[in-house]
């Protein structure tokens, strides 16, 4: 067996990787695409509920500025009526603050700026005239304001919301104010601050100017925030949805919509991992209900592979080892459960039965002289051999034609031939089953008796050089042949020497007139 094919991969193996590698392939497939539309379904949601809810809630801003500017058109129609008074300004200023629940203060100014009345009267801002920002809008354009976010005269980040007031001739008196304390509990506060999640979602609301209206950190309230693309679309004036990177790097997803009545964009987003967490949660469940399964096609797969390989397994086990006369009977036990391996199963039996009768054959013609079909001097050197193994006693008679080359000479090769072949048939017929013939020279022959002492192996001799004698050789007709006899271990203990006796006497009976047997 050489090194190649020790590595080389069985089939079980093969079917094994082969199974496997595309089960294990399909799975994470399946697992991966299922991952990547679920999680852009995720997204998408996430995006598009974001952007619904900033919409809806930039809607119910807008109406309560609508309602908040209402209720203080109303309470600037009421005041016109004694706007000299300052115990109505006063009681109506209070009336606004604790009805309406809209503002941090009320304010009323009149058109010079100087304040007339509070609410609370804590601010301590009467008599004093506003030079804010808010202040100064309402006063120069005489009507409804929001106003951008500002420091207040008493110190607050606020935005200003103020109604003009004119008397029943059309004249301005100045104008009723509420504001909104952006650092402050407020109505805004209140309304865009309700829904901040534990899983980091959080709206901020940001202005034209970029800065900061809402935000849930309040100190970055006032801020400005740059390099934000979601930001740049709401300072366009567009609504939308989008992923993007928050001031802290966090990938968020945001959807975003703009109030009408002061252009300020809201922004609802909530962090990409916080919305893809349930989906790796999601994934690994999956994965491990998959397990049990897994684990029990592996188990079909590998019984599968094993029931498969298993006759080509033995088939090729029994290929290796064909010459074995034992292969055969171990094929034909292999159990060939489908197509294929029965075939080779049966062209591999074919093939085993006529190598094995090619080997025997051969092995035949190696021990048979081909001219008398006796046994050559293989056969003799193999029977000796295993007789000496055994100590199974054996006499050898050996044979010679007695002037052959006369014969030759007279009647040609082939008839010598003929006579050879009639000799050898003599042979066999004055011989028991065990007996062993053997040619070993041109017109020489050997007789081993195995079992038989001198005597029954003279008897022999004599019945065949008798038959001989009288046997009818034509073309050549009458020949005969001399025998000397030897016996093992009787003669010698040294095989090789019983041989050259038995020779030995072969040749006396040659001397002592021919047509002889002789022994010693
Ligand atoms: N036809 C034939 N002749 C063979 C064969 N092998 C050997 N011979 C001949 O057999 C003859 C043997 O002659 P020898 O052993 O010299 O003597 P012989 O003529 O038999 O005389 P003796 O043995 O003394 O009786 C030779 O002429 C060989 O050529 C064979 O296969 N066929």
């Amino acid at each position: 067996m050489n090194l190649q094919s020790v590595t080389k991969m069985d089939l079980r193996r093969l079917i094994l990787v082969l199974t496997l590698a595309s089960a294990l392939i399909s799975l994470a497939n399946t697992l991966y695409a299922s991952y990547q539309v679920q999680r852009q379904q995720l997204i998408d949601a996430t995006l598009e509920s974001n952007h619904a809810y900033a919409t809806k809630l930039a809607a119910s801003t807008d109406d309560f500025f609508a309602s908040a500017m209402q209720q203080l058109g109303y309470g600037a129609k009421v005041m016109a009526k004694d706007f000299s008074d300052r115990h109505f300004l006063n009681a109506e200023a209070e009336r606004l603050l604790l009805q309406t629940d809209s503002f941090n203060s009320i304010v009323i100014i009149d058109g010079k700026g100087e304040v007339l009345s509070t609410s609370p009267q804590s601010l301590n801002l009467v008599g004093q005239v506003l030079e804010t920002p808010g202040a100064m809008a309402s006063i120069t354009s005489r009507k409804p304001v929001i106003s951008e976010p500002y420091i207040s005269a008493v110190g607050n980040l606020i935005i200003f919301i103020s109604h003009p007031v004119f008397d029943a001739r059309g004249r301005y008196l100045g104008a009723i104010s509420g504001s909104i304390y952006l650092k402050r509990k407020s109505i805004l506060n209140r309304l865009l601050g309700s829904h901040y999640y534990e899983d980091g979602s959080y709206l901020y609301v940001v202005d034209q100017k970029r800065r900061l209206i809402y935000h849930p950190v309040v100190d970055r309230v006032g801020t400005t925030v740059a390099g934000n693309t979601v930001i740049d679309d709401v300072i366009a004036g567009i609504a939308g949805k989008k992923q993007v990177q928050n001031s802290m790097g966090t990938e968020m997803l945001a959807g975003y919509s703009i109030i009408p009545a002061t252009g300020w964009g809201i922004v609802a987003q909530r962090p990409k991992s916080a919305t893809l967490a349930s989906l790796d949660t999601l994934t690994l469940g999956v994965l491990k209900n998959s397990l049990p399964v897994m684990a029990i096609s592996l188990l079909i797969i590998l019984w599968c592979a094993r029931m498969i390989s298993k006759p080509l397994k033995q088939l090729a086990n029994g290929a290796r080892t064909m010459d074995n006369p034992l292969t055969a009977q171990q094929i034909q036990g292999v159990k060939s459960w489908y197509f294929e391996s029965a075939e080779l199963k049966k062209a591999m039996l074919l093939g085993i039965g006529l190598l094995q009768k090619n080997i025997h054959k051969l092995r035949q013609d190696v021990q048979t002289d081909p001219l008398t079909g006796l046994g050559n001097r293989r056969t003799l050197e193999q029977c000796l051999q295993n007789w000496e193994q055994d100590e199974t006693p054996f006499s050898v008679i050996s044979v010679d034609v007695d002037f052959f080359k006369l014969i030759n000479d007279s009647y040609g090769h082939d008839a010598g031939d003929l006579v050879l072949k009639k000799l050898a048939q003599h042979m066999r017929d004055c011989a028991r089953a065990d007996d062993v013939f053997c040619r070993v020279g041109g017109e020489e022959f050997l007789i081993l008796l195995p079992k038989a002492d001198q005597q029954e192996a003279l008897q022999v001799a004599q019945r065949l050089r008798q038959q001989i004698e009288h046997a009818d050789m034509s073309p050549v007709g009458r020949v005969t042949i001399s025998l000397g006899i030897a016996s093992w271990p009787a003669s010698s203990h040294d095989v090789a020497q019983v041989l050259k006796q038995a020779d030995q006497m072969l040749y006396l009976a040659k001397r002592n007139g021919r047509n002889r047997v002789e022994m010693g």
